[in-house]
């Protein structure tokens, strides 16, 4: 639907979150994005329903390795969640507003948290493989030059026309995120940092890793 548009009509968000909630007894409050080879997370869940993403109406599919392709509801913790096993990407060809259709659908749901995962690479010295990021502040480097998913028609229910970023990322989850991790002795492979999102597929150049390093982005993905 509109791959290539700015815009996607309200009328596609109301026929798949109808789909949706005739389908499913889950509520979910809590959403996870799973990027790449972070499936799993949604393994741990009780009382499932899987609706891989080709059998929704309007929802784009998944074209790459790592991702499944598949919206799981359960229960985790005593707590109603919805995980995308898999997400999409700007430069498997979809808009930036097809690639966060599924996020404002959370929204008709009635999600009000959002937890985004993904495997990007790291650009601060301090940092090993395998280390986790939480995500404090982004620099949406697409976003400068126009390539933004909130382009185009604003509707309120989806959020204000101007929306203002300086608390993009809930400081109490991170504090709890860092509290955990403090807890579990994992404080030498939990990081914070800034994130910065470029458009892909190809990974930076030295150069360009260097230029954002000097932005001060601590990861980068696309
Ligand atoms: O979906 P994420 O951001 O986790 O995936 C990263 C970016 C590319 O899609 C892929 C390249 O390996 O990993
Ligand atoms: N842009 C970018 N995205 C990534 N995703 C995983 N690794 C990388 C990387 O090195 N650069």
């Amino acid at each position: 639907v509109h791959t290539k548009s700015f815009h996607i009509h309200i009328k596609y968000y109301n026929q798949t979150t109808e789909w949706l909630l005739s389908r499913t007894r889950h509520r979910p409050k809590i959403a996870v994005v799973c990027g790449s080879g972070l499936g799993l997370l949604a393994d741990g869940v009780t009382n499932k329903e899987i609706f891989p993403y080709a059998d929704i109406p309007n929802f784009p599919v998944s074209t790459v390795p790592g991702h499944e392709g598949c919206l799981v509801f359960g229960i985790l913790k005593g707590k109603s969640c919805v995980f995308m096993q898999g997400r999409f990407h700007l430069y498997e060809g979809y808009s930036l507003c097809k690639v966060t259709f599924p996020v404002r659908i959370f929204k008709l749901l009635g999600v009000e948290t959002l937890i985004v995962t993904n495997a990007s690479g790291g650009l601060c010295p301090d940092f090993k493989v395998g280390d986790i990021m939480l995500i404090k502040d982004h620099i949406n480097l697409p976003g400068f030059a126009g390539q933004h998913p909130l382009c185009g028609p604003n509707d309120e229910r989806f959020g204000i026309r101007f929306p203002c970023m300086s608390d993009a990322y809930s400081k109490d989850l991170r504090k709890l995120a860092l509290d955990i991790s403090h807890e579990l002795d994992y404080t030498n492979f939990v990081r914070e940092g800034v994130y910065c999102m470029v458009s892909g597929p190809n990974f930076e150049t030295i150069a360009e890793a260097r230029m954002l390093q000097v932005l001060g982005c601590d990861s980068v993905d696309i």
